[in-house]
C-alpha cells in the first residue's frame, strides 16, 4: 500500500472506500427490483410507506453486508485478478478487521430494522439470501463448480420476493415469478463478463464456465439462456400480473438480448462480450421499469 494512502486518506476518501465494498450500483439495481416487487404486490390506495422505506433500507443494508463479506473472503482472489486487484482490500486500503466490523454493523442494523419495523418473514428470507451470497456462493460454490453463479444467482434474484414479503407479510406467486426472471437472467448477465475476463479467472483458479468448458460452450449457454429468458419474461403477462404495455416493451427488449447473445455466439473473437454484459444490465432495469409503468398505466 502506498504510505501516503494509509496515512493521508481523508474521512471522505475512507468513507468512499467502505461504500465501494458494498457494491453500491449492484445493490441499487437490486433495490429497484425490490421496490417494483413491493408496488406490484399492494393495492395503490393503501401504500404502507413505513414498510416500503424500512423494507428497502433493511434489504439494502443486508445486501451491502453480503457484498462486504464477499470482499473479505475473496481478498486473496481479488488480488490476483486484473479487474479487482485495485479494490480496497487487496490493495491494502482496508484491513480484515475494518471490513468485518463494517459487515457486522450493516448486517445487525439490517436484521434489527427488518425484524422490528417490517416483519419476521422478510428478516428471515433476507438473512437467508445474505448468507446464501456471502457464505454459500462466495466460500463454497464459486470455488468448486462451474454452475456456481446459477445457484448463487438465487440470492441475487431474491429482492422482488423480499420486497413483496415486506409489504404483504407473505410469499406471493407473482413475486416468485419476478425472482424467477432474475434467476434466469443471471447466467447470461455474468458469463459474457467471465468470457471477457477468462484469463483472470484462470490465473485465480476459479472454475468459471469459460475456464472449465471453453468459450464456445459458454457462448452457447448464454444464447440458450437468453432464449429461455425471453419465454420466462412473458410469464407476468400470461398470469395477468402485467398488461399489454409490459408485453409490447418486453418483446423487443428480449429480442435485443437474443441478438446480442447471437452476435457473441457467432463472433470469431470476443469483442462482443462486454456489449452483451452491459446490455444485460440495461435489460433488467428496462424490464422492471416496464413492469412499473404498466402497473401505473392500468
Ligand atoms: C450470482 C449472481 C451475479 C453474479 C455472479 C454477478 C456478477 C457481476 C460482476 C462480476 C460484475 C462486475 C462487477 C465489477 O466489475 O466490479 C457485475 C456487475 C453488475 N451487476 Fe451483477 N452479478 C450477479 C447478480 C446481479 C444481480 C442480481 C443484479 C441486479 C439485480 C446485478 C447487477 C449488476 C450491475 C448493475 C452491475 C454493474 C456494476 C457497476 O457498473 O459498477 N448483478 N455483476
Ligand atoms: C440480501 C441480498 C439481497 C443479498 C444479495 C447480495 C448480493 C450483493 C449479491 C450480488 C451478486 C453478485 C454481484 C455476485 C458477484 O460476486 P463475485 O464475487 O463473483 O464478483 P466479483 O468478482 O466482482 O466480486
Amino acid at each position: 500500500m502506498p504510505l501516503s494512502d494509509a496515512v493521508c486518506a481523508t474521512p471522505a476518501a475512507s468513507w468512499r472506500r467502505y461504500l465501494s465494498l458494498t457494491k453500491p450500483r449492484i445493490v441499487g439495481l437490486m433495490l429497484f427490483t425490490a421496490l417494483v416487487g413491493m408496488f406490484l404486490a399492494i393495492d395503490d390506495s393503501a401504500m404502507p410507506w413505513s414498510r416500503i422505506l424500512f423494507g428497502l433500507l433493511g434489504i439494502g443494508l443486508a445486501a451491502g453486508a453480503g457484498a462486504v463479506i464477499n470482499h473479505l473472503l475473496d481478498a486473496h482472489i481479488d488480488a490476483i485478478m486484473e479487474r479487482t486487484r485495485h479494490r480496497p482490500m487487496p490493495s491494502g486500503q482496508i484491513g480484515s478487521t475494518g471490513a468485518l466490523g463494517f459487515a457486522l454493523i450493516l448486517a445487525v442494523s439490517a436484521m434489527a430494522i427488518l425484524t422490528g419495523l417490517v416483519n419476521v418473514l422478510t428478516a428471515a428470507l433476507t438473512f437467508t439470501a445474505m448468507i446464501g451470497y456471502a457464505v454459500l456462493y462466495t466460500a463454497f460454490l464459486k470455488r468448486s463448480t462451474p454452475q456456481n453463479i446459477v445457484w448463487g444467482g438465487a440470492a441475487g434474484a431474491s429482492p422482488p420476493l423480499l420486497g413483496a414479503a415486506a409489504v404483504t407479510g407473505e410469499v406471493t406467486l407473482d413475486a416468485l415469478l419476478l425472482s424467477l426472471i432474475i434467476f434466469v437472467w443471471t447466467p447470461p448477465h455474468f458469463w459474457p463478463l467471465a468470457i471477457h475476463r477468462v484469463d483472470d479467472y484462470r490465473h485465480a483458479k476459479i472454475p468459471m464456465l469459460p475456464v472449465t468448458h471453453g468459450l464456445h460452450f459458454t457462448k452457447t449457454q448464454v444464447l440458450l439462456y437468453s432464449i429461455m429468458l425471453m419465454a420466462v419474461a412473458l410469464l407476468p403477462f400470461v398470469t395477468r400480473s402485467a398488461g399489454i404495455l409490459y408485453l409490447l416493451g418486453v418483446i423487443p427488449l428480449g429480442l435485443g438480448f437474443i441478438w446480442h447473445a447471437w452476435r457473441l455466439y457467432r463472433g470469431e473473437r470476443d469483442e462482443h462480450a462486454m456489449v452483451t454484459f452491459r446490455y444485460s444490465i440495461l435489460y433488467l432495469f428496462g424490464l422492471f421499469a416496464l413492469l412499473l409503468a404498466d402497473h401505473w398505466a392500468l
